[in-house]
């Protein structure tokens, strides 16, 4: 009987603190709604809405997630993702807002993991002046004709190599293909590694580095994260060999020579103080492996579903080969090498470009965290708030792209210029933190379509996106490939 009763009081109990703790959930959300926090919910406790944000990953909308919150709650909503209470912006103008206010009022947030990994003085982590004298230096060698013209070469190389072993009737996984042309690419700019024995451990231990990027922030030998900052050590010693020869080899040379990578420009550079200091060596090897993160798999990606997206509209393939043909017809007849302004100056293909990116989403949004109090259109953001400006929410909104779901190279053409100017469009992210990657990574493409669709037909096993926790092809997106002289 005492039993029994004991029983029931644990329930009555249980039950008086579950209807306590919803009564008080419930009145600090209508508090956090009356003063102005976007309206939403947090979920569950503990895991929130995560399980609906991931499932929606592995759909074919995976902006399902915020399609349904918007028509709940309006453009800029609050919930609970990954672990915690985020405001989420659907908003172009208030995702301009947060991009254009960066370090002042909002500064980069990520997951316990990823902080783990990339250490305190990462670019993609600091604020402040360091942060804009290093991504002024890396933007402004990037975007130099100078690393253009000499990069070219090293993109058409690559491409060459790959295809090249391509045989008729061969099944290629485009993934794979497009990955090992850019990692080339990537560790040829910023440290000047060319094939062989120091690309291959790059690569391997690199690989075993970003496997750790999303997973639980635990960090005992034999857990994933463990591995992946031993696999970040093993790779900082080798980066730090290469910046430590570099710096001798310039002080014992008089004249400087062309800056041939990212660590040449980080190691020239003397900053604008009076006591012109270097930035230390430690800081630049971290950071040159770091600048891997965003460029490594970015790249690939979209070369593979530019490759998805045309095998599925044959007439925007159709217009792609006319118009590099052309290009090809030009260049033998007047035996000329490519230049990287051949490559850019294709309207169509930068318009291919241009769809793949709106529509792949490979960067879906930036994260930030607020470092104070700030009102924008309406919408209150309290301090220490998370804020998620999602990007493929106003890529994939009706009201900015017609057909949304609908791959349409010709939609940038009806569009006309000015794109850059216009926070609908924002997939290399705006403001201080712009992507400095951005114009090599549309010359990388440019290349490789150029080459993909003047020497091969190919067609497309069936295959599909996922897009959590981040954009990749379920099976790689084989296809079988044919040299358009056979
Ligand atoms: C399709 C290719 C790429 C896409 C879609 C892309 C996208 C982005 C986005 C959205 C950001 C902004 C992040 C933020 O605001 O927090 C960013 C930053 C960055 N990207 Fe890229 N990226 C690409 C390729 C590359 C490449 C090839 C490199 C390097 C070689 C690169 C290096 C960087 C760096 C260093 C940053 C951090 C800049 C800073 O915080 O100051 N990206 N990228």
């Amino acid at each position: 009987m005492k039993l029994v009763l004991a029983f029931w009081v644990l329930v009555g109990f249980i039950g008086w603190c579950w209807w306590k703790k919803k009564k008080k959930k419930k009145e600090k959300e209508q508090l956090e709604n009356q003063s102005g926090i976007p309206k939403g919910t947090l979920g569950w406790p503990l895991i929130g809405e995560t399980l609906n944000f991931i499932a929606s990953g592995y759909t074919s909308r995976p902006v399902s997630f915020m399609e349904k919150r918007k028509s709940l709650y309006g453009n800029v909503f609050k919930s609970h993702i990954l672990g915690m209470p985020i405001i989420i912006s659907t908003d172009p103008d208030v995702n301009k807002v947060i991009l254009q206010n960066n370090g002042s009022i909002f500064v980069p947030f990520y997951p316990k993991s990823i902080t783990e990994l990339l250490g305190k003085s990462s670019i993609l982590q600091m604020n402040g002046n360091l942060q804009k004298r290093v991504h002024g230096l890396i933007g402004g060698f990037f975007r130099s004709p100078q690393l253009k013209v000499r990069i070219t070469r090293e993109i058409e190389n690559a491409v060459n190599k790959a295809m090249e072993a391509w045989r008729d009737g061969d099944l290629v996984y485009m993934q794979e293909e497009t990955r090992n042309i850019t990692f080339q690419v990537l560790v040829r700019v910023l440290m000047s590694v060319g094939p062989g024995e120091d690309l291959q451990f790059l690569k391997r231990e690199f690989g075993e580095f970003i496997k750790g990027l999303v997973c639980l922030p635990i960090k005992l030998p034999g857990t994933r994260l463990y591995k992946s900052l031993k696999a970040k050590e093993r790779l900082l010693k080798m980066v730090k060999r290469i910046v430590e020869e570099r710096k001798m080899r310039m002080e014992s040379i008089d004249e400087r020579g062309p800056l041939m990578d990212a660590i040449d420009v980080l190691l020239c550079d003397a900053g604008e103080t009076e006591d012109k200091q270097h930035l230390p060596l430690d800081f630049i090897s971290g950071n040159i492996i770091e600048m891997m993160i965003p460029g490594e798999d970015s790249v690939p990606m979209l070369m593979t579903l530019a490759v998805n997206y045309l095998s599925e509209s044959p007439l925007a393939l159709k217009q792609l080969v006319e118009e590099n043909m052309e290009l090809k017809r030009q260049k033998t007849q007047l035996g000329e090498d490519y230049a990287w302004t051949d490559y850019m100056s294709l309207p169509f293909t930068q318009n291919v470009i241009n769809e793949t990116l709106r529509m792949a989403n490979i960067i879906n949004g930036v994260w930030r965290k607020v470092l104070r109090d700030i009102e924008i259109k309406g919408y209150f953001i309290p301090k220490g708030w998370c804020v998620l400006a999602s990007f493929i929410s106003v890529h994939m909104n009706e009201e900015n792209y017609e057909n949304t779901n609908q791959f349409d190279p010709w939609r940038w053409q009806r569009k006309g210029g000015n794109i850059n100017n216009n926070y609908c469009f924002t997939p290399f992210g705006g403001g201080q933190r712009l992507c400095p990657g951005l114009e090599l990574s549309r010359l990388e493409v440019s290349i490789f379509l150029h080459h993909l669709v003047t020497r091969f037909r190919w067609v497309a096993e069936e295959d599909y996106i996922v897009h959590f926790p981040t954009v990749k092809m379920k099976r790689k997106l084989p296809v079988f490939v044919t040299p358009i002289s056979s």
